[in-house]
């Protein structure tokens, strides 16, 4: 498979809703690679074109050139063709390329009224590009124009069945199948033409393709954001033609579905309509082109980063990695009593530890992640020999320690009864985000402090200097990358909503580790 490309030919809508701009819009939100041919510069908002800049024709041609030359597409999206000796380059340039998919969407006038294609220039477009097109897109107003240049003579449509004459007539003229838009002409319940505001009830785009007749019926919508709605729907065709055709094992082996790729755009473009931005313009607004998008806030691999900088996070991990309880134990100045109760109570979060661990093993679904957890469990026992060693100096001994001599503080029942909950509650990478604080922050503070000891001689003497070294350690800071490396893995597969879910565990746990720290935590009762 690979990534599916489309050369946009169009003009430039310098306010971003319709034209070029729009296109490569909708193309990225399908995750289609754009290239551009540019016909023309318009000056432009959402009230209207105040001017239009041609680009040589010529120029066009050399635009396609450059493109397909290094770059073949799956599918070309024709838009505006602002000249008659444009639509003649761009002519020569399809067939002299061999494109064998073309969406052309005949831009003729704006919605805002203003002419993007000359007249004598509808003949051009009718005889030199209809003939190789795909799928013609016309609106009802164009598509009646295309008609009355080649002389046909068609019946004002009052109804769908007129509607599908219509199309069948369009067909006529050489594309291979026209998808003609019904926006401009909301049909009643009875599918005849509305005449009120009140009749309005559905609109219908019809697909023709010489054969049969795909009737695609959407909800007629009240909006004054359309600006753009057809070049947005031809490039989603175009993106949905070419995702059809990149999955395809050999090209141009299977048909392409115009009808599933019609439908799917026509979707596209109601759910674009109706989560349309307010507020962006003065006139007819453009569509949301990216409500099928969601968007990682953070560079893949930098999802630490990012979490420890948020603003919901970053002034609770200030107050974490730089509590003043860490900082006194660095320089020797923490009373021993809480000194003591410290070691204590964090001998016993270190067995509910183990057990949250445990708890991810059973989460775990792989071999690997499973021996992972095991080997972390391992590194815990060792953690807590050191600890019971430097308990020993302190008087307190590995019977005192679990035999319940020592009642848990309620920061601590808090802190790690809340791991476990989320652990049991939760997915796997919900609990290693409730392990995190703990296994980033100690890390963080630990080298911070050990930074520190340069600039000061109170480490001589200091007994409690131990747990700085513990966790500036190189097997200990080795135990926080690889954390580290298994969050930003998991997280690139969580959706932007559940990764703000996510931070918010973060945060309880980092809020708990602060309360952890906090003087009077272990002698509260
Ligand atoms: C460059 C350019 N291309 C196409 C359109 C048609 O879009 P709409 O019919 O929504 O005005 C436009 N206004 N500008």
């Amino acid at each position: 498979m690979t990534v599916p490309k489309v050369l946009v030919i169009a003009g430039s809508d310098s306010s971003g809703g319709a034209g070029l701009e729009a296109d490569q819009k909708v193309l990225s939100a399908h995750e289609c690679y754009a290239m551009t041919a540019t016909t023309a510069l318009t000056a432009q908002n959402t009230l209207g074109v105040d001017d239009v800049h041609i680009t040589p024709p010529a120029f066009v041609g050399k635009q396609i050139d450059a493109c397909l030359t290094d770059i073949p597409c799956d599918v070309v999206k024709i838009g505006m063709l602002a000249s008659a000796e444009t639509i003649r380059v761009v002519a020569e340039s399809l067939r002299k390329h061999r494109v064998s998919t073309v969406v052309l969407d005949p831009v003729m006038i704006a919605t805002s009224g203003a002419q993007l294609l000359p007249g004598d220039a509808v003949r051009n477009l009718r005889t030199q590009l209809l003939p190789t097109t795909t799928l013609l897109t016309p609106n009802i107003p164009e598509a009646m124009l295309l008609l009355q240049d080649a002389d046909i003579h068609y019946k004002s449509p009052s109804g769908l069945e007129d509607l599908k004459a219509l199309a069948g007539q369009v067909h006529q003229l050489g594309p291979r199948a026209v998808l003609l838009k019904g926006g401009h002409m909301p049909l009643t319940r009875e599918y005849t033409k509305a005449t009120s505001d009140e009749e309005k009830f559905v609109t219908v785009d019809i697909l023709f393709d010489g054969e049969a007749y795909t009737l695609i019926e959407s909800k007629y919508l009240e909006s004054k954001n359309t600006h753009g709605t057809g070049c947005s729907l031809a490039s989603a065709i175009a993106a949905n033609l070419a995702i059809q055709k990149s999955g395809w094992q050999r090209p141009e082996s299977q048909a392409i579905d115009l009808a599933s790729a019609s439908r799917l755009a026509v979707a596209y473009v109601t759910t674009g309509i109706k989560t349309s931005l307010p507020n962006l313009g003065h006139g007819s607004g453009p569509i949301n082109h990216f409500h099928n998008v969601q968007v990682q806030p953070f560079s893949q691999g930098h999802f630490v980063e990012y979490l420890l900088s948020h603003p919901a996070v970053a002034p609770v991990w200030q107050k974490y990695t730089h509590h003043p309880f860490a900082t006194q134990m660095a320089r020797g100045t923490l009373s021993e009593v809480l000194f003591k109760n410290y070691l204590v109570q964090d001998y016993l979060y270190l067995t509910h530890f183990a057990r949250t661990h445990a708890l991810a093993a059973y989460k775990s679904r792989t071999m690997s992640a499973i021996t992972a957890e095991a080997n972390i469990l391992l590194h815990i026992e060792r953690e807590m020999t050191l600890h019971r060693a430097f308990c020993a100096e302190f008087g307190i001994s590995r019977a005192d320690l679990e035999s319940g001599t020592y009642k848990e503080s309620l920061a601590c029942v808090a802190y790690s009864r809340y791991v476990l909950d989320i652990g049991q509650s939760q997915d796997w990478l919900a609990l290693q985000m409730a392990l995190a604080p703990c296994l980033l922050g100690y890390g963080q503070a630990a080298q911070r402090l050990y930074a520190e000891k340069e600039s000061r001689t109170t480490q001589q003497g200091n007994r409690y200097w131990r747990w700085v070294e513990n966790y500036n350690a190189d097997d200990y800071q080795e135990a926080v990358v690889a954390g580290r490396d298994l969050i930003e893995t998991h997280i690139i597969k969580q959706s932007p909503s559940r990764i703000q879910e996510l931070i918010g565990i973060f945060v309880r746990a980092t809020e708990m580790e602060v309360r952890f720290w906090d003087f009077d935590a272990h002698v509260e009762e």
